[in-house]
């Protein structure tokens, strides 16, 4: 995994210890005492056998006296990918999880986000929302904000600015009739979306994108999706929104879109399904829609905390898998209460035993199986894999140090652990106590540092 091509930019800092990640072929991977290099872009030069220093050293001109060792607790693991979360929802997380997904929406979601025109209320929540997200070891978000265009860009720029890779939404909806001005006409939100994407553009961030966000079917009308289908293929950008939450949601879009087959063909029909898009939820998707799904290279996040808070349904992985559609893991806040990606890796263990109650033969994922979800899937989900998601050489660095016996954290370890058993307790038992270092495209991004620090 050393190749001396990588030598040709300098070397900026080399860890020595345990790695865990995924690869295609294996969900868990583990390399006891190895050194993994970064260069000065921030990218993996090389990962190499902790006996193969000196050599490494010369190649990649690093002094071994620099090297940082990790200690026999910890471990270095990929960043965790968030591939659903609304970032304007995060002031109400942890309350209101009383209602299914429609009256939730109307009664909670719509009076709150309509607040996000007022841009000091959303830079407090957006910087909060950018904080909790890294120190609990998101490294890539993929963000719903509001209707709101300079609150989003506010949004966009925060996440730059503590560095997190995002991707960030101005939502679009022209058709709501519960939340009186939470909804735009299909003049402004086309003339929105193109001035969002234009702005957002010319900042030139490193690592945050702009993506189309209609809300889901429902919120939209046929022209509204069809020029969004046109302003995301023009541009060449990412799509998200979301896709057969509960079955109220997918009586509606039936009754609103009747010459539609499907809800997975209302967005087809708009050029809404490419390999840049990532629905949320399709908890109750057919067979037949999942095969559209892997025809066009559209993905699936799968936020199991929302869907158990929301009542809405249990999305059967195993089932996706099998049709080859890509898929990440979401915390959905606020549908789902916490905005750690632990919580979701712990939600999709428990939806998956659900399954595995309701018919013995479904084979319950394995918390390795969910660790990919968690990082390769959720770069693959994203179509980010090439920047992201495993310890691959050339890809960026971005990484968790993680010390499953941080003093004071919540893991009391008994006895001397192999690396494998020390994941499955983070991913079980872990917060952002035992997550020491935060790493995005090689630059420490946790603990914060000023002028980020509070
Ligand atoms: O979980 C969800 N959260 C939302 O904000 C939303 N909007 C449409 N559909 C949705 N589902
Ligand atoms: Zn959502």
């Amino acid at each position: 995994m050393a190749n001396p091509d990588n030598a040709s930019v300098a070397t900026a800092y080399v860890y020595r210890g345990t790695l865990v990640h995924s690869t295609e072929q294996t969900a868990l991977q583990v390399l006891e005492d190895a050194l993994l290099g970064v260069d000065t872009h921030g990218k993996i030069s090389f990962i190499g056998e902790g006996k193969k220093l000196e050599a490494l050293s010369q190649v990649f001109e690093f002094s071994p006296s620099q090297v940082i060792q990790l200690t026999e607790h910890e471990f270095l693991m990929p960043g965790l990918v968030d591939t659903h979360i609304h970032a304007c929802q995060y002031s109400y997380a942890g309350t209101a999880l009383d209602l299914p997904l429609l009256q939730w929406l109307n009664t909670y979601t719509f009076p709150v986000e309509s607040r996000f025109k007022d841009l000091e209320f959303a830079r407090r929540v957006y910087t909060h929302v950018v904080r909790r997200t890294l120190t609990n070891g998101t490294t890539t978000a993929c963000y719903f904000a509001s209707i709101h265009t300079d609150a989003t860009l506010l949004l966009g720029q925060i996440a730059n600015d503590f560095g997190q890779r995002a991707l960030v939404g101005k939502v679009c909806m022209d058709r709501n009739d519960s939340v009186e001005h939470y909804r735009e006409s299909i003049q402004e939100s086309h003339d929105e979306t193109c001035r969002f994407i234009k702005e957002f553009l010319n900042k030139k961030y490193p690592l945050a994108k702009p993506v189309v966000t209609p809300r889901f079917a429902p919120s939209c009308s046929r022209e509204l999706l069809e020029q969004l289908g046109e302003i995301a293929k023009n541009n060449n950008l990412h799509i998200q929104s979301h896709i057969s939450e509960n079955k109220e949601e997918i009586q509606l879009v039936k009754e609103l879109f009747p010459e539609s087959e499907s809800y997975t063909d209302v967005y087809h029909k708009y050029n809404l399904l490419t390999d840049k898009t990532v629905m949320a939820h399709g908890c109750h998707l057919s067979d037949k829609e999942l095969a559209v799904f892997r025809e066009t290279g559209a993905s699936l996040s799968h936020c199991p905390s929302s869907n158990f808070s929301l009542c809405s349904g249990v999305l059967n992985v195993r089932n996706v898998l099998k049709h080859n559609v890509k898929l990440g893991l979401g915390t959905d806040v606020a549908g789902g209460y916490s905005s750690s990606m632990l919580d979701a890796v712990r939600r999709t263990l428990d939806a998956s035993k659900v399954l595995t109650i309701q018919d013995p033969t479904h084979k319950t994922l394995t918390f390795e199986e969910v660790f990919r979800l968690a990082t390769l899937g959720g770069s693959q989900a994203l179509s980010l894999d090439d920047q992201t998601g495993n310890f691959e050489v050339g890809k960026d660095f971005d990484a968790l140090r993680v010390n499953v016996a941080a003093p004071g954290g919540p893991i009391d370890l008994i006895d001397r652990e192999e690396p494998k058993i020390l994941l499955e307790k983070f991913l079980n038992l872990g917060d952002d106590r035992n997550i020491v270092e935060v790493f995005v495209a090689g630059k420490k991004v946790v603990p914060f540092t000023e002028p980020n620090a509070e």
